[in-house]
């Protein structure tokens, strides 16, 4: 039976190299399918993974009209077996329930693929729906990292590395940069981080110096009361 699934995972964690591993796979099986995308940090109308492979897509935009695109295809006679969809957090609700409607009533496959969370730590409107009609919800099983280690669950918009909570929800950007001055960037934080807000570099500079801990050393411990 077709289902609806969303894979969902912080900034970085795998989810446009599982979505072409997936294209990958089921066309190697001849399954016909087609690729979406919406403001992919490598372009418009392109699918990338930070590990290299860049395959075009086609793009998402509020127009986009899942239902038709496939029912099109279908009058013309080919065959669609199967969507992959990246960057679904950009996509409207509407889409969403095209998307569900073509499982439904297409018997095509839908892959969706996403953060659930902006900046501030607020749903999107298309993962919102997604959590709400998908048939399976899975975490990727790549866990990105907190500075401090622990896993990372959120997403953070940086300015010069310092966290930012003002601004429009969709900023297209990347994680590995160095972002200096006023350069928007993101950066992946535990909840714990990023409800104190604290990044590498806000940590870094909060840290106490090499100096500082060295005295701390040498000082006698408190005496036991
Ligand atoms: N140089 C590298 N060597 C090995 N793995 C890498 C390298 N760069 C990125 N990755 C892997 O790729 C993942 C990001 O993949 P990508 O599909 O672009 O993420 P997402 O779509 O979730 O933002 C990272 O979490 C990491 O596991
Ligand atoms: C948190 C957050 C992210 N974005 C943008 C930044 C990137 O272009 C994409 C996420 O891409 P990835 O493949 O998952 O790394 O979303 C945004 O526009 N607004 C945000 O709050």
């Amino acid at each position: 039976m077709a289902e609806l699934a969303f894979f969902s995972g912080t900034m970085d964690s795998g989810k446009s190299t599982l979505a072409l591993q997936m294209h990958h796979n089921h066309a190697a099986r001849g399954r016909d399918g087609l690729l979406f995308t919406s403001h992919d940090r490598s372009g418009e109308a392109r699918l990338s993974s930070r590990l290299g492979l860049s395959v075009p897509a086609q793009e998402v935009t509020p127009a986009t009209d899942f239902w038709a695109e496939v029912v099109e295809r279908r009058t013309r006679g080919r065959a669609v077996d199967y969507l992959i969809c990246d960057e679904a957090q950009f996509y409207t609700a509407e889409q969403v329930d095209q998307l569900a409607r073509v499982v439904d009533d297409l018997g095509a496959d839908v892959f969706a693929f996403g953060i659930a969370t902006d900046f501030r730590a607020r749903l999107f409107p298309g993962s919102a729906r997604l959590f709400a009609m998908a048939d399976r919800v899975e975490v990727l099983q790549v866990q990105a990292l907190c500075w401090c280690g622990a896993r990372a669950t959120h997403n953070a918009r940086t300015v010069g590395g310092v966290m930012v909570v003002e601004g429009e929800q969709v900023v297209v950007g990347d994680v590995d940069t160095a972002h200096e001055g006023d350069e928007v960037g993101y950066e992946v934080l535990c909840r714990r981080h990023h409800v104190r807000r604290q990044t590498a570099r806000t940590a870094q500079a909060a840290a106490p110096s090499p100096q500082t801990l060295g005295l701390l050393a040498e000082s006698p411990e408190p005496e036991a009361v």
